[in-house]
């Protein structure tokens, strides 16, 4: 285990132009302080994690932030991992409105999958990188209590009681916790919560500053087929009535909407699978993906 992860990464930059280097990161500096004691809570997506590299790149840009005092919160999704956990025994899921739809043998695999294997793989990246992580879901510490959504979709949850105070203790230790999207019910229940509705439950319980997105596209496309930089709620709403956002987007929109409701100070939709995607965002000038602004 590296304690200073420079190994690979000095002999990939070896050849660059340090004295540009050297600028680039003196331009980060207002960043730097801008986010000093933020909380920022990303949502790695299934589709965003793909190779080992990509997930060594979101590692390494998660430790950096911690180390100039972010407070990072990982929430991730794993539906294609699920899916295919799912294949390998024979079942094809349905899903509605986004959801999947999650019997007593599908949560069981739904569990598994993403408390194990998916939550497990980042933990592991990102001590590789010389951080400190713990895999929790939203049953520890009763962190995500659920109600079922839809009698219709099974043990699939909604949040209705968060409990963060957990989270803060993790801050305070400098432990950075990477959260699987599984709620616990009142009667003992497991639910299986959509990835970015969690995420969104967890940004407004710590009343983050910033939830970032990390989807497998570059931003909120519009008519155009552009990505749009900036959009409002009205924006939203009207896309999405015309159906130019659609699918997997509805759940982004509508999670980063209820954030911003919930006190998050903003929200972004943007492209995981872009190297340093995270760093981008927070740590230069343009920014990356699709900005929503909140009231505070
Ligand atoms: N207006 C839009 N702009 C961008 N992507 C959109 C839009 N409408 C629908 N999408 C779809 O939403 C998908 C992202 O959702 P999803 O596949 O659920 O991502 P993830 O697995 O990262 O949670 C994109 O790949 C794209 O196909
Ligand atoms: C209720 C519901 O649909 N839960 C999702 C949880 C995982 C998830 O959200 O994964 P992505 O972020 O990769 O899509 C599922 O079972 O696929």
């Amino acid at each position: 285990m590296p304690p200073f992860a420079t190994e690979g990464f000095m002999t990939e930059t070896a050849q660059e132009d340090w004295p540009a280097t050297a600028h680039t990161l003196s331009q980060a500096l207002p960043f730097f302080q801008r986010y000093a004691g933020a909380t920022v809570v990303i949502k790695l997506g299934g589709h965003a994690m793909g190779s080992d590299e990509a997930m060594r790149s979101f590692a390494r840009d998660v430790v950096l932030m911690s180390h100039v005092g972010v407070n990072p919160v990982i929430v991730h999704g794993g539906g294609p991992m699920i899916n295919a956990m799912l294949k390998a025994q024979g079942v094809e899921s349905e899903f509605v409105g986004g959801k999947r739809v999650t019997d007593a043998a599908t949560i069981e695999v739904v569990e598994m999958v993403l408390s194990g294997l998916v939550g497990k793989r980042i933990v592991q990246a990102i001590q590789a990188e010389g951080g400190t992580a713990v895999g929790i879901s939203g049953k520890d510490a009763r962190l995500m209590v659920c109600e079922q959504t839809d009698a219709r979709l099974g043990f699939v949850g909604t949040p209705v009681e968060m409990n963060p105070a957990f989270l803060e203790r993790l801050k305070d230790s400098k432990t950075i916790p990477v959260i699987a999207p599984i709620g616990m019910g009142r009667n003992g229940e497991t639910f299986n919560v959509n990835g970015d509705t969690a995420a969104g439950a967890i940004a407004a319980a710590l009343t983050a500053d910033r939830l970032l997105l990390l989807t497998d596209v570059p931003g909120v496309k519009g008519a155009d087929g552009e990505v749009i930089s900036e959009i409002t709620p009205e924006a939203i709403r009207e896309l999405t009535d015309s159906g130019v956002i659609a699918g997997g987007m509805i759940p982004k929109t509508e999670t980063a909407l209820s954030a911003m409701e919930g006190g998050v100070r903003a929200a972004v939709i943007l492209d995981g699978r872009v190297p340093h995607a995270c760093l981008l965002e927070l740590y230069t000038m343009g920014g990356a993906g699709t900005l929503i602004r909140g009231k505070r």
